[in-house]
C-alpha cells in the first residue's frame, strides 16, 4: 500500500552539477499537498533544473527527493504529474484537437474520456473556436494555452508550471489563476515559476531562489513584512543582499 505523504514534494540536499557548475545547490524544499508554491528568482537561478529533476527528466548529482511519496527519478510518477515547460510542449504541425488527442492517448485515457476532457479544457483556455487550427498558426499566448490544456488532460495530482502565463494577456491570466484555485480546491498541488510579481502574490507560499538554493521562503505577505518592503521585487533584493553577505562571511 502506498503511504499517504503529507508533502507532495520533499527534497533533501538536492544538487545538480553540470561539469563544475552547480545549478541546484543542496536544496531542501517542502511543498505540502494542495499548496500553490511559487518559485521566484533571476534567470539562471536553477528553477527549471529543479523542476526537471522533480519530473524525473534529469537525474540529481547528489541528494534525494520524494515526489508524491515516491523517490525520484521514477518513471511511474509521470502519469500522476503534469509538466508545462517554458518552451511550448505541443506539436506545431498538429491541430489543437490533435494535440489534445495525442496527449490523452499517451496517458491511456479512453476515447470518451478524451472527448469529455477536451470539451472542458477548450472551454477553460477559450480555444473552442480554434479546435481545428494548426498550432503553428496561433499566437504565442494561444500556444501557451494549448500547452496548458495538454498538461491538464490526465488530471494530474501535481502540476509543474514553468512560467505558464508568459505572453498570455492579463484577462486570461486572471482566468488561469481562477482555474489554479479550482484545482487547489480539488487537492491538486502546484509548483509554479513566474517573473510576474503580481502573480506571485497569488501563491500560498513563495520560495526566493538564487544560485541554486532558497534564500527565503514564506507566505507573500510574511516576506513583505519580514523584509520591510512593499513589493516582492524589493523584498527579493533584501534577501539577496543578506545571502550575498552570508556567503562572503563563509569564504
Ligand atoms: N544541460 C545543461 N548544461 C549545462 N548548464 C546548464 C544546463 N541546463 C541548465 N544549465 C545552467 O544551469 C543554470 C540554471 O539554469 P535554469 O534553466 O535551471 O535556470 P532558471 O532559474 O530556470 O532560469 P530562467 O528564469 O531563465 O528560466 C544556468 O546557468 C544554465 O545555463
Amino acid at each position: 500500500m502506498t503511504k499517504d505523504y503529507e508533502q507532495a514534494i520533499e527534497t533533501m540536499e538536492l544538487t545538480k552539477r553540470f561539469g563544475n557548475f552547480i545549478a541546484v545547490n543542496n536544496l531542501d524544499l517542502k511543498v505540502k499537498k494542495g499548496e500553490i508554491y511559487g518559485l521566484l528568482g533571476p534567470n539562471g537561478a536553477g528553477k527549471t533544473t529543479l523542476i526537471k529533476m522533480l519530473c524525473s527528466i534529469l537525474n540529481p548529482s547528489t541528494g534525494s527527493a520524494r515526489v508524491l511519496g515516491e523517490q525520484i527519478p521514477d518513471g511511474n510518477i509521470v502519469s500522476r504529474i503534469g509538466y508545462m515547460p517554458q518552451e511550448t510542449g505541443v506539436y506545431l504541425d498538429l491541430t489543437v484537437d490533435q494535440n489534445l488527442n495525442f496527449y490523452g492517448r499517451v496517458f491511456n485515457l479512453d476515447k470518451n474520456e478524451i472527448e469529455k476532457r477536451k470539451d472542458e479544457l477548450l472551454k477553460f483556455v477559450a480555444l473552442g473556436d480554434w479546435k481545428h487550427e494548426m498550432v503553428e498558426n496561433l499566437s504565442g499566448g494561444m500556444k501557451h494555452r494549448v500547452s496548458l490544456a495538454c498538461t491538464l488532460i490526465h488530471q494530474p495530482e501535481l502540476l509543474f508550471l514553468d512560467e505558464p502565463t508568459v505572453g498570455v494577456d492579463p484577462e486570461l491570466r486572471v482566468s488561469f489563476w481562477d482555474y489554479f484555485y479550482q484545482l487547489r480546491q480539488k487537492g491538486v498541488t502546484i509548483l509554479i515559476t513566474t517573473h510576474y510579481m503580481d502573480e506571485a502574490r497569488n501563491c500560498d507560499r513563495i520560495g526566493f531562489m538564487q544560485h541554486g538554493h532558497l534564500i527565503a521562503e514564506d507566505a507573500p505577505l510574511k516576506l513583505l513584512e519580514e523584509s520591510g518592503k512593499d513589493s516582492l521585487e524589493d523584498a527579493f533584493l533584501v534577501f539577496s543582499r543578506h545571502d550575498e553577505n552570508r556567503m562572503r562571511g563563509l569564504k
